[in-house]
């Protein structure tokens, strides 16, 4: 016992209990206390201990992080583009904001036909309100694309259909799972994860006085950036309106929710026009107010 007692003023996460419990399940013995094996053994324990706590990073850190792994997706639209300095960023939680019918399912399934096809990577929707389209994902692979093999991106993208907060908390639970299993180097990389509407589920649980919708929000928000930023997934999820004082449009998860996420987005578009509006509500390194227009499907 003595090597791992020597290590408890040093970790005191080695404690009694645990030395304890590691002697009643044979990890230590008392016949090897100098084994070499075993040093390398505890060692390992202690970083495995290490990785579960977030890693103190300074800035010169961040900033390789940033250039190594949280790469911008290109939406497929030039001008959307443009405006977000190259598209969607990994390791960020992207808010599409919009009144019903301005599009915000349409740009969701076009863009994660163009992550599917340009970044061969995967894509994990999450409908919340029957409204991932096959067809129209496929409508928009040939669109975007004639010469690719239109079976291989579809495989691509995986829809889970959630109507609750809590199945939604089960799926992030799961990807997390598979994900820290897969490691980085897995066969194909989630590049992208849809919430669409990440509103509908959490505006079920805000009624009331109770406090506990607004955790539930807030925990929401908190595993999407912690999914974003460990496994650096570009994350973007869709907030309806609707109608505040005087009848004017508002976001679905307003005041508490707005400081979550790391860019939002408002899209606009009149009734009979095809032309879409895009503007920057709140970026983390670009003015908000500037436009784009585009159009989402020809
Ligand atoms: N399969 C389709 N083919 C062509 N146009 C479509 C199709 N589905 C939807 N649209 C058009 O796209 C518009 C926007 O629909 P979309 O579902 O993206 O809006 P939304 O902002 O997500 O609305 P909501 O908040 O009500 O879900 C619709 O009004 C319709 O004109």
């Amino acid at each position: 016992m003595a090597p791992l007692k020597s290590l408890e003023a040093r970790y005191p996460l080695l404690d009694s209990n645990f030395q304890s419990f590691c002697a009643s399940n044979g990890i230590f013995t008392e016949q090897q206390p100098n084994s070499d094996r075993l040093k390398e053994g505890i060692t390992q324990l202690l970083s495995i201990i290490d990785r579960q706590h977030q890693p103190w990073l300074n800035g010169l850190q961040l900033l390789e992080d940033a250039r190594q792994n949280k790469h911008v997706l290109s939406t497929g639209f030039e001008e959307i583009d443009k405006l977000l300095g190259g598209g969607v960023r990994e390791g960020q939680l992207t808010e599409l904001v919009g009144p019903s019918s301005s599009g915000k399912t349409q740009l969701c399934l076009r863009v994660a036909a163009n992550v599917a096809i340009q970044h061969v990577g995967r894509v994990i929707f999450m409908d919340t309100g029957n409204s991932f389209s096959p067809r129209r994902i496929e409508h928009f692979i040939h669109q975007i694309s004639d010469s690719v093999l239109s079976e291989k991106v579809m495989s691509n993208i995986l829809c889970y259909s959630t109507f609750d907060i809590f199945s939604m908390f089960d799926v992030l639970q799961q990807l997390e799972n598979s994900l820290k299993s897969q490691g980085p180097k897995g066969d194909c990389k989630v590049q992208m994860l849809i919430v669409d509407s990440i509103s509908s589920l959490i505006t079920h649980v805000l009624g009331g006085s109770g406090p506990q919708g607004h955790a539930l929000m807030t925990a929401a928000g908190f595993l999407l950036k912690k999914l974003a930023h460990e496994h650096n997934i570009a994350v973007l999820v869709t907030n309806h309106m609707v109608a505040g004082e005087g009848g004017t449009l508002k976001p679905a998860l307003g005041e508490s929710w707005k400081s979550i996420p790391h860019v939002r987005l408002l899209l606009s578009r009149d009734p009979g026009n095809k032309i879409s509006n895009i503007s920057i509500l709140k970026h983390p390194s670009l003015a908000s107010g500037e436009v784009a227009r585009f159009v989402i499907d020809d």
